[in-house]
């Protein structure tokens, strides 16, 4: 999702990261599911986390998704209280904070300005999840506190490896973006998008096959959505992230990039380090690219464009985790890697195929779906050793509704302006792979 939808107040706040560790206080890693851990004397911790609520944050307190941002007081791993300086505010989440990022067409005029960004520095495997993670179990919930209070809070005798952690997947995404949350819970950074789409989500025949939403919480002064882990209730779960659609980016992106046209050195990056020959001649002088430029090379080099969805990555059971899909094109290719991944299990396969075409009965008649433009949207497939196997819609943090009146049918081909997505046709061309995976054989 766009940087400037997910900002919140993580200015304002310095995680100090630690190991995870085990009952015994002894550092371990590698947790594959998806499980609390935590030491005994983090117990300290969740009493004084417990004095807290979950905070929902009404309209009234986000200013264009944020806080006003106000001085923190947070713990220094010894228990006392530290001040946020200006200067902490780079060192955010274990790396440098990011830039808003901003979309640009394709045109790479003189007159399109370079645009800085941390990204410049970091290399795609440092900015990007590339499979499983380990999420921070955030403090004290509850509204935005002023600083005095802020400072009882530190005077708790906890420090910030005593916090609980939780053992993930995630598959795509930036590092970062989620929190442990209570339990069953994750917490995504907020985005007004995301939000938008859960509230209208709700009581939408879609809803039973998205996370379930709790709403807004305030975390160590940041704002998150709070949903449903869907991984909880697996033994050891498997898991695949495809994105649906044709479409990576916008109509809107496009538009505000067409005004005001921005270069990208990280994109550049990272389109040489798949191709050295994807940049043109004047891309390669400017050692940068916009940035739907990048995200139309990768449609194409992918299956987006021809497929209407691309796998992003893959997690399976054994501990093995790939996100190298960027070339994953040919029908061929796409279905080895589904076979791949159900380990030749017709009793998944099958589970998912009715799994998916449950989605697209729903769907044909979502009102949600038909009012929305469904942009980077993902199915996450799942399943573990006792066979049982689900699919489920994820990140609404591009799904942008339509104007009133209009609707979409999800299938026809895009041209700017009408602002079709090719969701449906990616999903038909999804129920179709994995039909041959049982017609063909696995
Ligand atoms: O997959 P790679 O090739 O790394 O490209 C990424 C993905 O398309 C991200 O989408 P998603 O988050 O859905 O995976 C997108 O974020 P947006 O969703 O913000 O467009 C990134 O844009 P930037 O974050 O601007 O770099 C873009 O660089
Ligand atoms: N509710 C959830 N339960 C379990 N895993 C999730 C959930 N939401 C997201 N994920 C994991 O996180 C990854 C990134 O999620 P996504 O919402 O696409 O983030 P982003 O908006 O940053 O791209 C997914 O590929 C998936 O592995």
């Amino acid at each position: 999702m766009p940087k400037e939808r997910r900002r919140s107040l993580r200015e304002a706040v310095i995680h100090r990261s630690s190991p995870i560790c085990d009952g015994a206080g002894r550092e371990r890693e590698g947790f594959f599911s998806s499980t609390q851990i935590c030491d005994d004397s983090s117990q300290m911790a969740e009493r004084s986390s417990t004095s807290g609520q979950v905070g929902f944050v009404s309209d009234s307190d986000l200013v264009g998704g944020r806080l006003v941002p106000q001085v923190t007081i947070t713990s220094d791993g010894d228990g006392s209280a530290r001040e946020i300086e200006q200067a902490d505010l780079d060192t955010v989440n274990g790396g440098l904070r990011r830039k808003l990022s901003n979309s640009s067409v394709s045109s790479t005029g003189s007159s399109a300005a370079l645009e800085e960004s941390e990204d410049d520095i970091l290399s795609d495997s440092e900015t990007k999840s590339k499979g499983i993670v380990t999420l921070e179990h955030l403090g004290d919930a509850g509204e935005a506190r002023p600083w005095w209070k802020l400072k009882t809070v530190v005077h708790w005798p906890f420090v910030a490896s005593q916090r609980r952690r939780l053992s993930w997947v995630q598959l795509a995404g930036h590092k970062g973006s989620f929190k442990a949350g209570e339990e069953g819970t994750i917490l995504k950074k907020y985005s007004e998008n995301e939000r938008l789409c859960f509230e209208q989500l709700s009581g939408d025949m879609l809803q039973r096959f998205v996370p379930t939403y709790r709403g807004v919480v305030e975390r160590d002064g940041e704002l998150y959505l709070q949903m449903s882990d869907l991984l909880t209730s697996f033994d050891g779960p498997n898991v695949m992230d495809c994105k649906m659609g044709m479409r990576t980016y916008l109509e809107e992106e496009l538009v505000r990039a067409r005004e005001n046209p921005k270069l990208r050195r990280d994109l550049y990056k990272k389109m040489v380090e798949v191709d050295e020959q994807a940049p043109t001649a004047e891309e390669h002088r400017q050692q940068a690219v916009t940035k739907p430029r990048y995200m139309q090379w990768r449609e194409t080099l992918s299956s987006t464009n021809t497929l209407g969805f691309r796998i992003e990555g893959v997690k399976k059971a054994d501990g093995t985790c790939r996100t190298d899909f960027k070339k994953t094109r040919s029908r061929e290719d796409v279905t080895h890697v589904f076979k791949d991944f159900v380990c030749g299990n017709e009793n998944i396969i099958g589970s998912y195929i009715r799994r998916l075409n449950d989605i697209r009965h729903t769907l044909k008649v979502s009102e949600f779906f038909m009012k929305h433009e469904v942009i980077g949207s993902s199915l996450l497939f799942i399943h573990d050793r006792t066979e049982r196997a689900e699919v489920w819609l994820i990140d609404f943090g591009k799904t942008t509704a339509l104007l009133e009146g209009q609707i979409l049918d999800h299938c026809r081909p895009w041209q700017e302006g009408n602002r079709e997505d090719g969701y449906l046709w990616g999903l038909d061309n999804l129920l179709q792979t994995l039909t041959s995976l049982t017609t063909e054989g696995l």
